[in-house]
């Protein structure tokens, strides 16, 4: 563990049941001591794929390869992968040692170093001293981090975890991605972690794959898929985002793309966008709001600001370190916006006027891509 280089790869990997395709020729690779999420809607094919390459599943075409070995015919024991689910599985009748050193036991691993092994693990996850306790009589997310333990003593190269923190309250599942960061830190192996959540997969991953309908749309850093969506599904699932129709055109020998008709927005796109309609993209912290026709503090911290436009407010909350705001464009357009800190003296029913720095929008063709 902790060596750099490609650790998982799958290749066209394809699974059907029946006529369902559940994933759909799909092609990635998880580094050595990554931390990886899969992240995608109810029914993308999350768990599918967790399942070929814990071998539970075997794909209907592809290639799964674990640390440079083909996976076919390979039993879920004999790889190098642990699972965590999300419905916990510790036995009720075993003491919190005798669960983590189950899997010990299993392969031979003698009483005492077992018991060694379970403490260390169980320090690890911070429950040192719990050794002798009943999983019954600790709290959910205790049981997690039992669980976690019982997944990481027999220190596989992968853990595969399926929405681990779905079951606990927001508080704890606050905590325990914490904690799941620090212990893959501690122990370097690859984590492929598989959630719909896509706050959790931005907070925790080193990279995470965008998957809809079966197919991979997306894989990078978090933060690159935010600021640079590849399809309008993406910029819409990853963060709250304002998607657009728009038409792109020629004018003068530049290309302006319209959104909602004469008095609605108009910009120069950033980068080049062929003619025709198009999606747009543009996040809410992205655009600025002052009340129409005052002192336009209008500045973008040094990025070029485009045209300003108008509009009405319709709907505005306050929300401590920040208010959320609804501006009507006109012709249906509605765009929200985000003011971080002091929130300006815009009331609900005023006018205001907005703009946004020229490579705030993400404009895709209508082929979908950008
Ligand atoms: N054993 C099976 N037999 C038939 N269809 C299945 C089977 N397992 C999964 N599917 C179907 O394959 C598709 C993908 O399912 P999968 O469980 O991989 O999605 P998911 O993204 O993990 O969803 P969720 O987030 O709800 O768990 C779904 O349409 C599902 O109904």
């Amino acid at each position: 563990m902790g060596v750099d280089g490609e650790l998982i790869r799958l290749a066209d990997v394809r699974k059907e049941f029946g006529d369902v395709t559940a994933v759909d020729g799909i092609d990635f690779s998880i580094e050595r001591g990554e931390f990886f999420s899969l992240v995608g809607p109810s029914g993308c094919g999350k768990t599918t794929t967790l399942r070929m390459i814990s071998g539970f599943e075997t794909p209907t075409d592809g290639q799964v390869v674990i640390d440079g070995r083909d996976m076919q015919g390979v039993p879920p024991d004999a790889r190098d992968t642990n699972l965590v689910f999300q419905h916990l599985s510790l036995f009720p009748h075993m003491s919190v040692a005798e669960n983590v050193g189950y899997g010990l036991k299993k392969s031979g691993v003698g009483k005492t170093e077992r018991e060694d092994r379970a403490s260390e693990y169980l320090e690890l996850v911070d429950l040192g001293g719990y050794e002798d306790r009943n999983p019954g009589d600790l709290s959910g997310g205790q049981q997690q981090r039992v669980a976690l333990a019982r997944a990481l003593v027999n220190e596989p190269s992968v853990l595969l975890l399926d929405e681990p923190l779905s079951s606990l309250d927001r508080k704890l599942r606050k905590q325990m991605q914490v904690e799941l960061r620090r212990i893959h830190e501690k122990t370097q192996g690859a984590f492929f972690y598989v959630t719909h959540d896509q706050e959790v997969a931005m907070t925790l991953s080193d990279r995470l794959a965008v998957m809809n309908e079966g197919k991979i749309e997306q894989v990078g850093p978090p933060e690159e898929i935010y600021r640079n969506p590849a399809s309008p599904f993406v910029a819409d699932f990853i963060g709250d985002t304002n998607l657009l129709d728009g038409e792109a055109h020629d004018e003068e020998g530049r290309t302006v793309v319209k959104v909602g008709g004469r008095d609605g927005i108009e910009f120069v796109p950033d980068e080049s966008v062929g003619e025709g309609p198009v999606s747009v993209s543009i996040r809410p912290e992205d655009i600025s709001l002052a009340d129409a026709g005052g002192p336009s503090a209008k500045s973008d911290g040094g990025r070029s600001a485009g045209e300003t436009f108008e509009g009405e407010i319709v709907e505005r909350y306050f929300q401590g370190d920040q208010t959320n705001y609804v501006v009507d464009v006109g012709e249906g357009v509605e765009l929200s916006v985000v003011m971080q800190g002091r929130s300006t003296p815009v009331e609900r029913g005023e006018r205001a006027s907005f703009w946004f720095a020229d490579d705030a929008p993400v404009v895709f063709d209508s082929a979908g891509s950008s």
